[in-house]
């Protein structure tokens, strides 16, 4: 049997008496897109924070294509092809969103192009071409980034990320402050750039209708552990789901015909 992209053994965190992180252990196969879900406090950003290398678990292994990834900083993680997508498109405001992905392109490849002796601008610029193309952002290129929407930015976030070459893609919230016609505007983009890429997404999302529409397969936690995983069809059925998080009358609930 071939080894996930992405697989997590035993991963455990605790905050002072807090066990934020109680043995997870998940599989994400290459080329996949996952939803991970669950009550607030379950763990989810705890677990993008101890898989990205922001913080360090008390124990477990993150081998992502083979390779051990505990004890890496989080540029080291980047590094070995691991990226999140962080808030940051409104760093440089006065950049145009086409500059700002030259700018991290070239950061990021910077290395290599000074090895192959090449002037980085046109290299970078058509890589930022593409990112923009995979994101539905090219009409949008010589827009400063003070003047994007808020799902622009979004998108954008998620470009600089790219720009890093990632194996996995990690996106926090995606759809987070935005109305209802935007989310899925924006999550049809991540859908579609999943499908246009082998890249392994996993995304961590609230609104349980855009989770039953997009994922491939969902992984729900509960108490800093795995309560269930699954298909969406599997975990819609699934009793101690329903009972633990899609009960709750907060939470949107595809109840699909019935
Ligand atoms: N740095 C920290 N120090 C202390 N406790 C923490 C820290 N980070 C997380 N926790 C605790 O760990 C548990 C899991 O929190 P986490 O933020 O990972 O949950 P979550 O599923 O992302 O929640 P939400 O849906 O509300 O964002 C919570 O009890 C939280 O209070």
């Amino acid at each position: 049997m071939t080894e996930a992209m992405l697989q997590i053994r035993d991963l455990a965190k605790s905050f002072g008496g807090v066990e934020a992180m109680r043995g997870v252990s998940l599989d994400f196969p290459a080329g996949s897109l996952t939803a991970i879900i669950g009550p607030n406090g379950a763990g989810k950003t705890t677990f993008f924070n101890l898989i990205s290398g922001a913080i360090r678990p008390d124990a477990g292994s993150v081998k992502l294509d083979g390779e051990e990834l505990v004890g890496l900083s989080s540029l080291q993680v980047v590094r070995r092809g691991m990226t999140r997508a962080f808030q940051v498109a409104s760093i440089f405001p006065d950049m145009t969103m086409e500059q700002s992905l030259v700018a991290a392109v070239t950061a990021h490849r910077g290395e290599l192009f000074s090895m192959l002796r090449r002037a980085p601008l046109p290299e970078a610029q058509a890589r930022a071409g593409e990112i923009m193309d995979l994101l539905g952002l090219t009409p949008r290129a010589k827009a400063l980034s003070r003047n994007l929407s808020h799902g622009e930015q979004k998108l954008l976030d998620i470009g600089l990320a790219l720009a890093l070459d990632p194996k996995v893609l990690l996106l926090d919230e995606p759809t987070a402050g935005m109305g209802a016609e935007e989310r899925w505007r924006m999550i049809e983009k991540v859908h579609a750039l999943w499908e246009g890429t082998d890249l392994t997404v996993i995304f961590i999302e609230h609104d349980m209708d855009i989770v039953f529409q997009i994922a491939q397969s969902i992984d729900v936690l509960s108490y800093g552990q795995v309560l269930a995983k699954g298909t969406p069809e599997e975990i819609k059925r699934n009793q101690d789901v329903i009972d633990a998080y899609l009960g709750q009358d907060h939470h949107h609930v595809a109840t699909e015909g019935a």
